[in-house]
C-alpha cells in the first residue's frame, strides 16, 4: 500500500527529526524546517510505533535527522528498534561521533549515512560550522565508508566560502570512496531577497553543466528527479549528486518525503510554514494504531508542491 497526496505524489519516506540540540552552530542552518523550541522529544517507543505504522502505509524508508542525532544518548536503540520495519534507514549527521559511532550504528541496523563537510580547510570548516572538528570528521568519516556505504558527503556551496572548493572536493570524494552532494544554498521564498541570501547564495547550474561535459555517465533518480554525475578524477570515479532545490518545480512534483519534528509533528515541506500536524498528543493519550493512520493520512493530504 502507498500513499498519494492530491497531487499524485506517492509518500514512499518519512525523515525523523531527533532533537533540536546540536553541537555545531552553522550560520544557515534550516533546522529541517523546525523553527521553534521544542525540548520534548520523541521517545524510542514512540518512534518505533509511529514507523511500525509508517510501514505499513507503505514507507520503507527513514532518514534519521536533527539538529543532530548522534547527541541524543539512545540513538543506538532508536536504530536498532525502527531498522525490522524498513528496507532503507539512512541518517544524515556532522560526523562530529562518527568515529565511535559507525559501527555500532552498523550494527543495530543503519544501512548508510550523510556526513555534511562543507570545507576540506580547517578555518573554512571553522567559519561555516563554528565547531573546531574538521579533523575528527575526516576520521569519522573514514570509519563511516569502512561500515556504512555508501556514505554521502553533503557540500552546501556558499559564494566567498568554500566555491572555490568543488573540484578539490569531487577528487576527495573519488579517493575516499562517497558520494559528493553538492547542495544550492536554499531559503523559503521570502529570504531569497535577503542581504544574507544574496551575499552567499552560488548557483550551482553552470556547475552542473560542467558535470554534464566531463561525466561518463548520469543517472536521475527518482526521488526530486536528481541527477547523478560520475566524472573521471585522478583518483577514479567520482559520483556526484546535485541539490538545486530553489525555483526548482521538477524537484517539488518529484518530492516523495514527509517530515517528522523532533516533538512529534508531521510536517509536510521543509520550505513551508504552517504546515505541522501534531500526532505526539495522540500518541501519549493512548490513541489506537486506526487513529494514528487517519493523522497520518491527514498529514499526507495537506502535501503540496513548494515551488510550482
Ligand atoms: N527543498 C528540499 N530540500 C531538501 C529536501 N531533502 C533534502 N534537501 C536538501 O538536501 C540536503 C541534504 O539532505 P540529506 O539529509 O543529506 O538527504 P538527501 O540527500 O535528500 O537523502 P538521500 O538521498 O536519501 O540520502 C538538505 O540539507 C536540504 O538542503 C527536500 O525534501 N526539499
Ligand atoms: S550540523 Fe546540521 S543541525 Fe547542526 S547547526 Fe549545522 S546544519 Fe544545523
Ligand atoms: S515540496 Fe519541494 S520544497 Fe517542499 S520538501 Fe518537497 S522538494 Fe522540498
Amino acid at each position: 500500500m502507498t500513499l498519494y497526496d492530491r497531487f499524485g505524489r506517492p509518500v514512499t519516506n518519512l525523515r525523523i527529526s531527533l532533537t533540536q540540540d546540536c553541537n555545531y552552530a552553522c550560520f544557515f542552518c534550516h533546522r529541517e524546517g523546525q523553527h521553534f523550541n521544542a525540548r520534548l522529544e520523541l521517545t524510542p517507543a514512540e518512534i518505533e510505533r509511529l514507523v511500525r505504522i509508517a510501514s505499513r502505509l507503505g514507507i520503507k524508508k527513514v532518514k534519521l535527522t536533527g539538529g543532530e542525532p548522534t547527541v541524543r544518548r539512545d540513538i543506538i536503540e532508536i536504530v536498532r528498534r525502527i531498522k525490522p520495519y524498513l528496507r532503507d534507514l539512512s541518517m544524515t549527521t556532522n560526523g562530529s561521533r562518527l568515529k565511535e559511532l559507525a559501527r555500532p550504528l552498523a550494527e543495530a541496523g543503519l544501512d548508510r549515512v550523510n556526513v555534511s563537510l562543507h570545507s576540506l580547510r580547517p578555518e573554512v570548516y571553522r567559519k561555516i560550522t563554528g565547531a573546531d572538528m574538521l579533523d575528527t570528521v575526516l576520521e569519522g568519516i573514514d570509519e563511516a565508508v569502512r561500515h556504512l556505504s555508501p556514505v554521502k558527503l553533503n557540500m552546501t556551496v556558499m559564494k566567498g566560502l568554500n566555491d572555490g572548493e568543488i573540484w578539490d572536493m569531487v577528487d576527495f570524494a573519488a579517493r575516499t570512496g562517497a558520494i559528493l552532494q553538492l547542495i544550492e544554498l536554499e531559503a523559503p521564498r521570502e529570504f531569497t531577497e535577503t542581504r544574507f541570501f544574496k551575499k552567499y547564495f552560488y548557483p550551482l547550474k553552470p556547475v552542473e553543466r560542467k558535470l554534464e561535459e566531463m561525466a561518463v555517465e548520469i543517472r536521475e533518480r527518482r526521488m526530486h528527479r536528481r541527477r547523478k554525475y560520475f566524472v573521471p578524477t585522478d583518483y577514479g570515479i567520482a559520483e556526484v549528486e546535485v541539490v538545486r532545490a530553489m525555483h526548482n518545480t521538477v524537484f517539488c512534483a518529484n518530492c516523495t518525503r514527509l517530515r517528522v519534528t523532533s516533538n512529534g509533528k508531521f510536517k509536510t515541506c521543509l520550505l513551508r510554514k504552517n504546515d505541522l500536524i501534531d500526532f505526539a498528543t495522540a500518541l501519549r493519550n493512548g490513541a489506537s494504531d486506526a487513529e494514528l493512520v487517519e493523522i497520518f493520512k491527514k498529514a499526507v493530504l495537506m502535501r503540496q508542491p513548494y515551488w510550482s
